[in-house]
Formats: C-alpha cells, sequence, structure tokens
C-alpha cells in the first residue's frame, strides 16, 4: 500500500499564520497554493514565503505539496526554479490539459533538479484536470511522467467551464470523476478529489466524501481543517468491515487447503477478487491505525 492520501489541505501560500501551522491539523498533505487563493499582486510575495517555510519549518510525516502557477502564465517558471529547489514532495500541476503539459512540468523539474544537484526524479508531481479537454484527456494525462503519483479533478474551473455549476448531489462531475478515476486505476497512481467548497455544510460535505469514497477515490482536497477528520473517519475501516475480511481470508485459506477455490460465507460467494479486497481492506485498516495522528470522531 502506498502512501495514504485521504486528505490533502489546501493553505493559502500568501498567509503566514496558516503557513507555519498547517501540518498540526493532521490531515495526510498539506498543499501550499501558489495559484487561485493568491491575488496577482502577491504572487511573489507567496512564492517567497512558501521558500522559506519549506527550508525552515519541519512538517514532519505529512506530505507536503506546493500548488504552482501553469507554466503558460507569468508566474509558472518562478514558481518551479524557487519550489524545486526548496523540495517539497511533490508539485501540483493546476488545469493540465495535455499530456504535453506534464511533459513540459517534467523536463523542467528534471533541469532544475540538474542544476542544484538534487537526486533526478525526487520531486513527485500531482496533474488536476480542470476542463472538458483535460477530462477527456485523463489517461494520456496520467501515463505521462514517471513522476506522476496521482491525478485530481479541480471542481470550480471544471464547471465553469462547462457553463454550469455544482449540484448538491454532483451529477455534472459525475462523468468527469469516473474518467479521471479510470485513468488513475489504468495508470496505476492515486485518483483525488476536489474540494467541497462550503465550510458551513457538513452533511453536504459527509455526502461528497461517501460518494467519492464508493467510485473509488484514494482522498480528496480539502479547504479547511474542520473537513479532517470527518473525511478520514468516512475512509477508515469500520470494525465490522475488518471482521469480516479477516472471516473472508480465514475461509479462504480452509478452502484452498481442500483445494477449492470458490466458497461461501453467509450464503454469499467469496471468490479471488473478495478475496483480494479482504486484503485491501485490512492493509488500508493497517496503514490508517499505525501511520496516522490520532483521530477523534464524535
Ligand atoms: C477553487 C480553489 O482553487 S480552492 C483552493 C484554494 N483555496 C484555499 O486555499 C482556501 C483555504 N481555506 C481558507 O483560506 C480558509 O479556511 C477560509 C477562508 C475558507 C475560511 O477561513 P476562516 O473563516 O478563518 O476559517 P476558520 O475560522 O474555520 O479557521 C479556524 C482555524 O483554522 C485555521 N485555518 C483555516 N483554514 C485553514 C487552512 N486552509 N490551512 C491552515 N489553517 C487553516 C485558521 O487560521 C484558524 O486558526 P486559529 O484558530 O489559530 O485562528
Ligand atoms: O483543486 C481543487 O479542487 C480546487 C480547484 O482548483 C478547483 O476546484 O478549480
Ligand atoms: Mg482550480
Amino acid at each position: 500500500m502506498g502512501r495514504l492520501r485521504r486528505s490533502m489541505l489546501y493553505v493559502p501560500g500568501n498567509n503566514p499564520g496558516m503557513i507555519r501551522d498547517a501540518h498540526i491539523y493532521g490531515s495526510d498533505a498539506i498543499m501550499f497554493d501558489l495559484e487561485d487563493s493568491v491575488c496577482l499582486y502577491e504572487k511573489d510575495a507567496a512564492r517567497l514565503l512558501v521558500y522559506e517555510a519549506l527550508r525552515t519549518y519541519d512538517y514532519g510525516r505529512t506530505e507536503v505539496v506546493v500548488r504552482v502557477n501553469g507554466l503558460n502564465t507569468p508566474y509558472g517558471r518562478g514558481d518551479f526554479e524557487a519550489m524545486v529547489r526548496a523540495k517539497p514532495d511533490t508539485i501540483r500541476l493546476p488545469k493540465t490539459e495535455t499530456p504535453e503539459d506534464v511533459v513540459e512540468a517534467d523536463q523542467l523539474i528534471t533541469q532544475i533538479e540538474k542544476e542544484n544537484g538534487i537526486e533526478l526524479g525526487t520531486i513527485k508531481l500531482i496533474a488536476a484536470v480542470e476542463s472538458a479537454l483535460g477530462v477527456i484527456n485523463a489517461y494520456k494525462i496520467a501515463m505521462a511522467s514517471s513522476r506522476l503519483i496521482g491525478i485530481a479533478l479541480g471542481a470550480e474551473d471544471f464547471v465553469t467551464d462547462l457553463k454550469t455549476t455544482r449540484s448538491p448531489d454532483g451529477i455534472e462531475l459525475l462523468a468527469a470523476r469516473s474518467q479521471i478515476l479510470f485513468a488513475a486505476r489504468a495508470a496505476g497512481i492515486d485518483a483525488l478529489d476536489t474540494v467541497f467548497s462550503d465550510v458551513n455544510d457538513e452533511e453536504g460535505f459527509i455526502r461528497e466524501a461517501k460518494l467519492i469514497k464508493q467510485l473509488g477515490f484514494d482522498g480528496k482536497s480539502l479547504i479547511n481543517p474542520c473537513q479532517i477528520n470527518i473525511l478520514h473517519h468516512i475512509f477508515t475501516p469500520t470494525e465490522d468491515e475488518i471482521q469480516k475480511s479477516i472471516r473472508v481470508i480465514e475461509a479462504a485459506k480452509e478452502a484452498e487447503k481442500r483445494g477449492s477455490g470458490v466458497i461461501s460465507m453467509d450464503g454469499k460467494m467469496v471468490d479471488k477478487p473478495i478475496i483480494e479486497r479482504a486484503y485491501r481492506l485490512l492493509k488500508l485498516a493497517d496503514a490508517v491505525y499505525t501511520e496516522s495522528v490520532e483521530e477523534v470522531w464524535q
């Protein structure tokens, strides 16, 4: 099982207080933003602030991601130059539309790594898809670089591109979410869902988090610390699921001894894919309980 990426907390890159304390809330990743949460006249200041923070603070085991500006903007190149040298774990490329966007970012990172004596391939990439063209190209994007560890949806920009808005049940996002998920699974990387923008709508957030987990996503971007524990709770296997998985595996081992591939448990068929899911659930439970910081669900 790879790194847990249930929760990625966006932190505006121009907010010194939030940047210093971002990891204390216990999200799996923190994502310093140089793009759309930073207005044009603060772009340079934010880049400098995040650069200094990355070189100064110890964020412990939390994955550190920076969302840079795209290379088709006046800020993109400077963001890459500074951020690669500051060595976050991962750079998130916004508004990715083609595999060439990823290749261009990959080559630039390689060049900066070389110039600064950083081991090649150190900095990983997440490609965020935020337009119809990006969704159509999702698989090619997901396959475009060995640095890619995930492909993500940026729904606010996406619905704007589609000329619609976000609805409570998210029907307008279903096709894009599915396409991104297929692309991620086919490429063997993580599928990461978008932000839920109404901090005060807890019920709506829970509904969306359950939906994306059921679709198969590995996690979701967040905008506020109050969303972290709710999301982690939804992504944590229940005691019941854990016990059932243990029984499935025990029954499968017994069946194997008897030379039988398919068995029945509580009236339901248990065969290879079900056994594989049981192992995966136990691995997730193990990662959640051993790797994540304490979480209290009340
Ligand atoms: C479409 C897109 O591109 S979305 C991605 C870009 N957007 C962002 O990055 C926005 C990130 N989120 C935020 O800036 C804020 O959460 C807001 C503006 C939405 C709400 O801010 P507030 O009203 O201050 O939130 P709230 O009152 O819940 O904050 C509680 C505490 O959490 C801190 N906090 C809030 N959001 C964050 C965050 N994203 N990261 C780190 N700390 C945070 C606050 O500083 C505050 O700390 P304090 O108690 O020490 O003062
Ligand atoms: O990455 C995200 O979820 C936030 C974002 O940029 C968008 O929704 O357009
Ligand atoms: Mg966006």
